[in-house]
């Protein structure tokens, strides 16, 4: 059994014991680390389910896929350990097919019904059962539905089940997603265990699950089959380079050569011998021929980052190239042709540049048959957790440390910032954060000072050592009453301050002990 599943096991309630909004998000972590496994998408989506009949009394869980938009196959199901009765399977089913097939005329979110016990069925008699159905789709593609029956004994909110379901049917439409566009991620178990980090994350699954990023993977999945020139649009970090490799992996090119070449990084005749290559001769250091990246590339994928940097004398060469398919190296003669996908990308603003007289007008058209533009990090807030919890497991393997939670404080630092350097920022945030932690626990303290500013601006307008010790002392005084679930007392004596200054310093950072009782209770 793996870990994450023995773990759920022991923390397994019976189900008269199913304790709310805290569950739900242990659980949703503890699904996040299953879905981020190498081991096979399908057998995650089955442990995540077994974590949910286990902990929050959805039993019978199924998910079932639309043929040709998740090339998956067609149903993956809970098997073995719950004994259904064949009439709940049965509402559960049509409650499938309604959501199924609404999709044709309208979007019908969910279909709550309660259901009859049947004889056959190993559940309490005193509990209500409910069919749950609800689509997973990204964006506005529609890939398939997750069902349940939900097993209740007190008062039932269909509404907030459904929240709490549909980030769960979001996950899995990410996951279904990434496992389509990276499918040979799916290793063997006994593979999976021999590759050591960091080379699991060498080509990193693309995390998002805002409705922006929902619309980038509709738009990737679109054109990656295609040979159609794709311009990738977006500041500096947010993912450009992981999109334009995810096109090329998954286009019918993938076993070719993925080509990257950075045109900011080299002056005029640099990027020309390097694109285009060079006889012996050619130019003052050339002492042998060699080969250009659009012949290396040849048969796959070359992606041109920055294409905004480029000069107009190689703006003129690399339309020539998209026209003609044809190039010659420099000081060479005879003519090379090339079977090659393009793919650019920029942070700038290539029609401000046209007007400028800059930038090609007649290229630009070339280069932006199919735009794709990815939103700054700020623009997408609901995508900072996912990819802090992914750049944590990342960086907790490569340093080889126990990261068990990052601290309520430590979040909402996190999700106010606003990210001007986007993904690789934050990527770098919580690299340095996973060093610097002990006792498991990410804090605020361990966040960049750029972000201890972000939190404090309203209060205080320069960050010193003083804001800093109290943001600290704020934060071990949450987590202790967090602990012992409000109780003054106990935290004190944790802290290993008296009662008094407990009180006086909870009254100095406004916390109400009182609420923690509320959360735990
Ligand atoms: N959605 C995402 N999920 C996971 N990792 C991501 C995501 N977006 C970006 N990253 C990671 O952030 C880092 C920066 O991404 P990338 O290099 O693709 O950005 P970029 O837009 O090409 O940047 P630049 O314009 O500076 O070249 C990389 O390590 C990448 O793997």
């Amino acid at each position: 059994m793996n870990p994450e599943l023995e773990s759920t096991s022991m923390l397994a309630r019976t189900f008269d014991d199913f304790s709310g909004r805290e569950n739900q998000i242990e659980v949703l972590k503890l699904a996040t680390h299953v879905l981020e496994r190498n081991d096979g998408f399908k057998a995650a989506i089955r442990d995540v389910l077994t974590i949910l009949e286990k902990r929050c009394n959805l039993i019978g869980g199924r998910i079932n896929f639309i043929d040709g938009v998740v090339d998956i196959g067609k149903e993956i199901r809970l098997k073995g350990e719950s004994p259904i009765d064949p009439a709940i399977e049965d509402t559960v089913s049509v409650a499938t097919k309604s959501v199924l097939s609404t999709w044709r005329q309208k979007m019908v979110p969910v279909t709550v019904s309660k259901v009859k016990q049947q004889g056959l069925f190993k559940v309490d008699r005193e509990a209500q059962l409910y069919a749950l159905c609800l689509p997973i789709k990204l964006g506005e593609l529609k890939m398939g539905t997750l069902s349940f029956v939900k097993v209740c004994y007190g008062p039932f909110d269909p509404k907030a089940e459904m929240n709490f379901l549909s980030v769960l049917a979001l996950m899995f439409a990410q996951c279904a997603m990434i496992n389509r566009f990276y499918p040979d991620q799916q290793l063997e178990p006994e593979k999976a265990n021999e590759q050591a980090m960091p080379r699991d994350f060498e080509r990193s699954p693309i995390i998002g699950n805002s409705k922006s990023m929902g619309r980038v993977f509709g738009l990737l999945e679109q054109v990656a089959a295609t040979d159609t020139s794709v311009l990738i649009l977006g500041e500096s970090g947010v993912g450009k380079e992981l999109i334009a490799d995810a096109l090329h992996k998954n286009s019918p090119r993938r076993e070719k050569p993925f080509i990257k070449v950075n045109c900011a990084a080299l002056p005029e005749t640099l990027l020309e011998s390097e694109l285009f290559g060079h006889e012996k001769g050619a130019f003052t250091g050339a002492q042998a021929q060699k080969k250009g990246r659009f012949e290396l590339a040849n048969g796959g994928t070359i992606f041109l980052d920055e294409i905004g940097d480029i000069s107009l004398t190689t703006q003129i060469k690399l339309l020539r190239v998209l026209q003609e398919r044809e190039f010659e190296r420099l000081g060479g003669e005879s003519t090379i042709k090339c079977d090659v996908r393009v793919i650019t990308a920029t942070n700038q603003n290539l029609e401000v540049m046209i007007d400028k007289g800059d930038f090609r007008q007649d290229l630009y058209y070339r280069l932006n048959v199919f735009p794709i533009s990815i939103p700054p990090l700020r623009e997408r807030k609901t995508d900072i957790i996912p990819i802090t919890d992914y750049f944590v497991e990342k960086y907790r393997k490569v340093h080889n440390k126990t990261i068990r939670r990052i601290s309520t404080p430590a979040i909402d630092m996190l999700s106010s910032y606003h990210w001007p350097g986007n993904v690789r920022e934050l990527e770098n945030c919580i690299e340095r954060a996973v060093l610097l932690s002990n006792e498991g626990v990410i804090r605020g303290h361990h966040l960049p000072p750029s972000l201890q500013t972000a939190e404090n601006t309203s209060k205080n307008a320069g960050s010193n050592l003083q804001s800093t010790l109290d943001s600290m002392e704020k934060e071990l005084i949450l987590d202790a009453l967090k602990e012992t679930k409000g109780n003054m007392a106990k935290a004190a004596r944790e802290l290993g301050l008296t009662e008094r200054v407990m009180g006086l310093r909870a009254k100095k950072y406004k916390i109400d002990p009182r609420k923690f009782k509320k959360q735990n209770s």
